[in-house]
């Protein structure tokens, strides 16, 4: 009996204790189950394209040797009927069952299409007699899945049909979110996302995604080899701190970075096996999920300080061994009192994006670069006032004032002052600068103290207001009318998630402002009619650039996230505002459209990282003549993306 086997399959190779590897039909699952063990690191190349390969090919390929009949010697688990059976004494990372065909491919969702399996494919993968004898297209599939999922009236169960269907059959979920965006993405996205974190416990069937707790301090590194698939290229991490306008949801968060990556492939394109959700898990302040005894994470308070920033940094640093220097971390819906630090951090050593700062300041500008287009003015001709000084906020205010600076070429300082923003304590202003958050600081304008939205609407007078406080209703009937009487068209942005939180709902945007807003919200409304007449309100929200940003960073091989590349994210984004848009009040394009929209926000992005590449060279070169570039040069190099350039650049040499 083959106890323990030394194994080389399709370029991976290793020692372990598979007994039933290429070795024939030893339990019912015969031949098409190849189970390969080996350290994950050897493992490239082993994932067998089972729409591709044969068996017969894989057993060609598969050469395998006896090294050792003592089944645990060897180091490896003893096998008993053919299954690896882990003790406590040999831990057994399952890290590579390649599934060729037969009833295993049946029950896996990667490569599962179900009945849409063709005769060829049934008798390719050894599946006849394993599936009903008719075939059933996928464009079928769908429409039955539709169907399926409408009959659901509450929103939840709509969300865990979904859930259950990219458990399944992943490419039949891809195809039914891509076939039917507008209508699934408030299940799969916000604001259903949002009630299914709160209630994820409860909902809990099947893990999905990456858990790193506390507990797993000084092993992540081992805790990612634990991920099944090796060619990673997006992360979306979150700490479940701040969970949309929910609050700290702790581990529960994990619904966030799943349904983010779900909209990286439906949206952008990118792989489902590139894509990695993790939630890392360091206790949870909400006494809610502490007392709760189905919550899934640690049942302790949020570790902070050195403990948090040490774990974070043990993850920061693994991440990067483990998939190297061009993955994509993206922050999602960490609380402000560490998302700006971990930016700040890891910015200048990582691929890092935080989606809430970042993304999010992107897709407004978008929006407000195409609302011009119906109110008239350039950015610094208008004036804008934020409920809420958080990541959403503050990172919106600073795009803001860039790309007006580069419009006017004035200094950031000065165009700042045209923008105000109020937190839970009142208006920002200079008297309160010793106590305010350091993302504030640059928001502290000259002004008497004011203490609420109203007030400060009726004395700074904004043409912009902008909601990104958490705080559903917080723009009252008092504050619309306000806005409406100051502007012709005052553009207001609700955009607080999910809808519950939202700053005012559409139909009271259009109501309070007699059909004048121009409106959008971060989670969907349906149309208003006001007075005969039916306004389409927008959704501002990052999904409109995470998945093309994300994609154009990893096409051009970007090692670092530049301001310009946020810039050209954004403007690729206005251009794709039509002229019928406008005419229904859109200052976004419509979701349907969201593929297009994605790739044309990924070459923008691609092609502005090149641009920044090629202006380095040219500094480069000038360097090798003039010492006086060493000024340039030097400035470039604070920049981050001049060392991203260089490795580019050398890279390509
Ligand atoms: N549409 C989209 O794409 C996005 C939407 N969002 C949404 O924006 C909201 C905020 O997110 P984020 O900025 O990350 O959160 P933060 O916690 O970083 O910021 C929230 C801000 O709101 C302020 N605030 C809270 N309560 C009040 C109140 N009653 N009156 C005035 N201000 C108040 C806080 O004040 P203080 O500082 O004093 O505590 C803080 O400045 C969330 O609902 C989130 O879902 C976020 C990202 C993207
Ligand atoms: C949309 C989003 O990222 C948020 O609400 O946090
Ligand atoms: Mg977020």
């Amino acid at each position: 009996m083959i106890s323990a086997t030394r194994c080389t399959f399709l370029g991976c190779s290793g020692l372990g204790g598979s007994g039933n590897i290429c070795g024939g039909q030893r339990r019912g699952y015969g031949p098409w189950r190849v189970t390969c063990m080996s350290p994950i690191n050897d493992r490239n190349g082993s994932v067998v394209n089972v729409m591709e390969t044969p068996l017969k090919e894989i057993k060609k390929e598969a050469v395998v040797e006896d090294v050792d009949d003592n089944p645990i010697s060897g180091g490896g688990p003893r096998d008993v009927y053919g299954e690896d059976k882990a003790t406590e004494d040999h831990f057994v990372t399952p890290w590579s069952v390649s599934v060729a065909s037969g009833y295993t491919l049946l029950r896996d969702p990667h490569f599962n299409k179900g009945l849409a399996f063709t005769e060829k494919e049934r008798d390719a993968h050894y599946l006849r007699g394993l599936l009903p004898p008719t075939t059933i297209p996928q464009e079928t599939q769908v429409r039955k899945m539709i169907q399926h999922i409408r009959q659901y009236q509450v929103p939840l169960q709509r969300y865990m049909a979904m859930m259950d269907l990219q458990e399944r059959n992943e490419r039949l979920f891809y195809k039914l979110l891509i076939d039917h965006v507008e209508e699934l993405l408030p299940i799969v996205y916000t604001p259903t996302v949002g009630e299914a974190c709160q209630k994820y416990g409860d909902i809990f069937m099947r893990p999905q995604g990456l858990y790193i707790s506390l507990k797993e301090k000084g092993r992540i590194q081992e805790v990612l080899r634990n991920w099944p698939e090796k060619n990673i290229q997006v992360i979306v991490v979150t700490d479940g701190e701040r969970i949309l306008g929910l609050g700290d949801l702790g581990c529960q968060g994990m619904g966030i970075p799943v349904g983010k990556l779900s909209l990286y492939t439906a949206l952008g394109g990118v792989r489902p096996s590139a894509c990695l959700p993790i939630t890392i898990d360091v206790g949870t302040n909400n006494e809610r999920l502490l007392n709760d005894e189905l919550y899934i994470g640690l049942k302790q308070r949020r570790a902070t300080g050195q403990e948090y920033s040490e774990l974070m940094h043990e993850f920061m640093t693994a991440v990067k061994q483990t998939y190297g220097e061009k993955v994509l971390i993206q922050f999602e819906d960490f609380a402000n009192h560490n998302a700006f630090d971990l930016l700040e951090k890891y910015r200048s050593t990582h691929l890092v994006f935080n989606d809430d700062i970042q993304g999010t300041a992107s897709v407004v500008l978008a929006g407000l670069v195409a609302a011009l287009k119906l109110v008239g003015g350039n950015l610094a001709d208008h004036k804008f006032l934020f409920l809420g000084a958080g990541e959403a906020g503050t990172g919106i205010a600073e795009l803001i004032a860039l790309e007006t600076s580069k419009q006017t070429n004035a200094p950031l300082d000065e165009v700042r002052k045209n923008i105000w923003l109020v937190d839970s304590k009142g208006l920002i202003v200079s008297s309160r600068k010793e106590s305010l958050q350091h993302f504030k600081k640059p928001w502290a304008h000259e002004h008497e103290p004011v203490k609420n939205l109203l007030d400060a609407v009726n004395k700074i007078k904004p043409t912009v207001l902008i909601g990104t406080s958490g705080q559903g209703s917080a723009f009252t009937k008092e504050v619309v009318e306000a806005m409406a009487s100051i502007n012709e068209k005052p553009i207001i942005l609700s955009l607080s998630n999910p809808t519950s939180q939202s700053e005012c709902t559409a139909e009271e945007a259009y109501t309070w402002t007699q059909g004048r807003a121009i409106f959008a919200s971060g989670s969907p409304f349906s149309p208003v009619e006001y007075k005969g007449k039916v306004f389409v309100p927008g959704q501002a929200n990052n999904a409109y650039i995470f998945p093309g940003f994300g994609l154009g960073l990893i096409m051009s091989g970007t090692i670092r996230v530049h301001d310009d590349l946020l810039l050209a994210a954004s403007e690729a984004l206005a251009e794709q505002v039509s002229e019928e848009n406008f005419e229904k009040g859109l200052i976004f394009p419509p979701f349907t459209n969201i593929r297009k929209i994605s790739a044309h926000i990924a070459a923008k992005v691609a092609a502005k990282a090149y641009e920044l590449g090629k202006i380095f060279l040219l500094f480069y070169l000038s360097f090798l003549n003039s010492i006086t570039c060493f000024a340039y040069l030097k400035a470039f190099w604070k920049n981050d993306q001049g060392s991203a350039c260089i490795n580019n650049i050398v890279k390509r040499l």
